[in-house]
């Protein structure tokens, strides 16, 4: 069994993020014992901190990634570090996902494709990613997706592509759609028959109060784990055998069409 641990932060504006660096230590430290802990989207900043991104936006090798390689190393875990605001040598700003193994290493990131531009300023703040990809990791071959890329499956197919079996989502969803969060973990888990690790934010940022429901889903759509919508660690052992055991069971994905050759179904029956 692998025991993941999904650290639901609360990111309140009225907190200096140095702070809020300390405390989220402080909750990892207290996940010691699971092989993979996860955190959410840019916990460091807050999601809607939209003034302060230019502020708060560090290259790769700054403070946040640095103190989430000490708290890998210290718990000798993986650690899905959530996204924070990097700034990358040439200025641009982007909402990266991280990955650090147990030695403390970066072996993955993960540049959000998809930046919101509904009620949120990251899509002008922000340069959008281009590329998904996989790492081995405690629950098998694991990529990422951020938060809003949920709602395009052409990302999760191109997951699948790369062999992933698991993927982490670290979110800051707003309560007012945790519906659609609910819905969409389960759908993209049972649609690439894989594991969904989903950690989102909590609390209250600005106008905007965070959904949490933190969620662990397993390739059957099963909810094993959920946490409710406070700030919370949730914990769930997993088996990673399960991702195979349902593609082999139920091989779905050996049925697959791709797009060219449903146009070219769809075009024999229309009338010439
Ligand atoms: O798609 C949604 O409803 C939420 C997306 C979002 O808040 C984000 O991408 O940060």
């Amino acid at each position: 069994m692998t025991r993941v641990a999904l650290v639901q932060v609360e990111s309140p504006g009225s907190e200096p993020p140095a702070q809020r660096r300390e405390r989220v230590g402080q909750m990892v430290a207290d996940a010691r014992g699971a092989d993979l802990v996860l955190l959410p989207e840019l916990w460091l900043p807050g999601y809607f901190a939209f003034d302060r991104y230019a502020e708060l936006a560090e290259p790769l090798t700054g403070d946040t990634v640095a103190a989430g390689q000490e708290w890998a190393r210290e718990l000798g875990c993986f650690l899905h570090l959530g996204s924070f605001l990097e700034r990358t040598p040439e200025g641009r700003l982007h909402n990266t996902a991280v990955l650090i193994d147990p030695s403390g290493t970066v072996v993955h990131t993960y540049r959000k494709i998809h930046v919101f531009g509904y009620r949120s300023r990251e899509a002008e703040l922000l340069t959008a990613g281009a590329g998904v990809g996989t790492v081995h990791s405690p629950l098998g071959a694991m990529g990422a997706t951020t938060c809003y890329d949920l709602r395009f499956p052409e990302v999760w197919r191109a997951l699948l592509d790369a062999g992933a079996e698991t993927v982490a989502v670290p979110a800051a969803w707003p309560g007012r759609r945790r519906q659609h969060w609910r819905l969409l973990t389960e759908a993209r888990a049972v649609e690439q028959q894989m594991l969904v690790v989903a950690c989102n934010a909590a609390g209250v940022q600005g106008e905007v109060k965070l959904g949490g429901a933190s969620r662990v889903v397993d390739p059957w759509g099963t909810v094993l784990a959920e946490a409710g919508g406070a700030e919370e660690i949730v914990r769930c052992d997993i088996d990673p055998g399960v991702v195979a055991r349902t593609r082999a069971e139920f091989p779905v994905l050996r049925d697959r069409r791709r797009f060219g050759e449903i146009h070219a179904a769809a075009a024999e029956v229309l009338p010439s």
